[in-house]
């Protein structure tokens, strides 16, 4: 029986439910004060907490496979580590301070000696603070920072959660997401979709919630409390929509149906979907990991892997996007006060030309092992002089196709000159809304502002439909908004050439498209981009 009721924004669709789970953020610096009355008693809670989370990361490491189970050796063997714990104890009783106060300094201590040897030791120190936090979590008795290890299929309730966190989620253990943070284009959607998945963002108040079991609506963005002792409920696969697999309208009108990728998994999900070929690769989703840039082998070997399922067909792979809401270890830009409107994308490439060039011989490397026909293309590109800067380095690579997104508003207004400067554009709705409406695509609060079915979003979408088709060259929509069938097909009204999205969505769309015309598109068109709303754009369409 529900008992109570929080919304938020749907943004992954399906219902589940199931026992809750809460994401802790982190771990805050213990204070070293109140002392402990008895200090040696205080010390005694150190060693049992660290053997706990030695044997927890250990039977994480037994799951695991490949990397995954290295590191969580590793890190098994620092929670193990006698040193770590006796220079802890010292520190209670000598210094007579809390445990947990003591964990943390005897784990800075750690952490400084790596640091200071360097190389592969200084990469050691992230989980050095990972045992540290585990293990003061642990002599506090509250929950571990991050996502936990789930033992059974659970509701993952989280502040928000960083692209790593999601990208790792087990779609066997987690039923659905709920987040405080994060809009409809934030990652923790794109990934719950593309995991397939029922989410819901925005929702205030999650993490306080009085609940022990919670059903989700990915549909209308609802979260209610359950009772916990009723069965858990798996999110029903959508009925596939019938699709004769080719991106036209019923008419003929040749629309391609793309896909979203980042990983060979989810190129294999796209392929099976029958997705045309792909209109989006996150090369960085390869690297949300890496400390260090990898090398040029190294990324040829990991993008042939996402091409390889695409032998012969056409797939757009993106320039290292990093900054804002992806960070790269490997390219952090200086601390900025607005990293979303700071070097990010493109703009990083700038000053690291030789980032870029390794990377575009790695993908040139990829493109002759896999077989796969591909265009290459920047993101954040504001200006015709960075699209023609980028085309040339794309060239020189002996890429045959360069092309640019358009996902700020300026590159939208001035799309006929950036069109004269490169082989096509594709549209990141998701960045394009967010700098359109100055909302923070990661922020719960400005969520409906980020809605793809905003007016003002369509009309700059239109601006770049018909210088496109003013100049005869091809105009993708990459961003979220070509995963709504309905919207797909506004777009395609709008002049876009193709539409690419998350491998779960790609037979509703095509299927939505072969069952209308191209003029029923255009009409459809018209009616959302006269209208004054979002809703009311969405109400014309239909
Ligand atoms: C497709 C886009 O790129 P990303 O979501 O990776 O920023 C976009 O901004 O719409
Ligand atoms: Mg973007």
């Amino acid at each position: 029986m529900a008992e109570a009721q929080l919304s938020g924004v749907g943004v992954s669709p399906g219902r589940a439910s199931g026992p809750v789970v809460r994401v802790t953020d982190s771990i805050a610096e213990p204070a070293s004060t109140p002392g402990p009355e008895d200090p040696y008693a205080e010390a005694e809670l150190i060693a049992p907490a660290a053997k706990k989370v030695a044997a927890r990361l250990e039977a994480m490491a037994d799951a695991a496979s490949g990397d995954a189970a290295a590191i969580l050796t590793t890190t098994a063997a620092m929670a193990a580590d006698p040193s770590l714990v006796s220079q802890a104890e010292q520190l209670v009783t000598a210094q007579r301070i809390p445990a947990a106060r003591a964990v943390y300094e005897a784990a800075g201590h750690f952490a400084q000696a790596l640091a200071n040897a360097g190389g592969y030791m200084a990469e050691r120190v992230r989980d050095v603070h990972d045992v540290r936090d585990r293990i003061i979590a642990e002599v506090l008795g509250v929950a571990p920072p991050g996502v936990p290890e789930l033992s059974t299929p659970s509701v993952l309730v989280a502040r928000d959660l960083a692209p790593a966190d999601t990208a790792g989620l087990d779609p066997a253990k987690v039923l659905a997401l709920v987040t405080e943070e994060g809009g409809p284009t934030s990652h923790t959607a794109i990934l719950a979709r593309s995991i397939g998945i029922p989410a819901v963002v925005a929702v205030r108040g999650a993490l306080s919630f009085e609940a022990t079991a919670l059903a989700v609506d990915g549909d209308v963005g609802t979260v209610e409390s359950v009772d916990p002792s009723a069965p858990v409920v798996t999110a029903d696969v959508a009925g596939a929509a019938e699709w004769n697999g080719r991106g036209e309208t019923g008419d003929g009108h040749v629309v391609k149906v793309l896909a979203n990728v980042g990983s060979p998994v989810d190129a294999r999900a796209a392929a099976d979907a029958g997705a045309e070929g792909v209109g989006l690769f996150r090369t960085e989703f390869c690297y949300l990991d890496a400390d260090d840039e990898p090398s040029v082998d190294a990324q040829r070997a990991a993008y042939a892997a996402v091409l390889e399922p695409f032998r012969g067909k056409p797939v757009i792979v993106r320039s290292l996007d990093a900054g804002a809401d992806k960070p790269l270890g490997f390219l952090s830009p200086e601390a900025e006060p607005n990293p979303a409107l700071g070097v990010r994308g493109v703009r990083v490439a700038f000053d690291r030309v030789g980032v870029l060039d390794r990377q575009l011989e790695a993908i040139a490397g990829a493109t002759a092992d896999s077989g796969a026909d591909v265009s290459v293309m920047a993101p954040m590109v504001a200006t015709a002089e960075e699209a023609a800067w980028f085309a040339d380095r794309v060239r020189a690579a002996g890429i045959a196709r360069a092309g640019v997104m358009i996902e700020v508003p300026a590159a939208a207004l001035g799309a006929r000159e950036v069109l004269d400067a490169v082989d096509f554009v594709s549209v990141g709705t998701n960045d394009l809304a967010q700098y359109t409406f100055a909302a923070d695509r990661q922020l719960g609060a400005v969520a409906t502002l980020n809605d793809p079915w905003q007016p003002a979003l369509l009309r700059l979408i239109g601006m770049v439909g018909e210088a496109a088709k003013a100049i005869g060259k091809p105009a993708g929509v990459c961003g979220e908004a070509a995963s709504d069938p309905m919207l797909a097909r506004v777009l395609a009204g709008l002049g876009v050439t193709s539409v690419s999205m998350n491998a779960g969505s790609v037979r509703a769309v095509g299927a939505a498209l072969a069952s209308v015309t191209l003029a029923e598109c255009e009409r459809a068109a018209e009616a959302a981009l006269a209208a004054p709303t979002a809703v009311a754009a969405r109400a014309a369409a239909k």
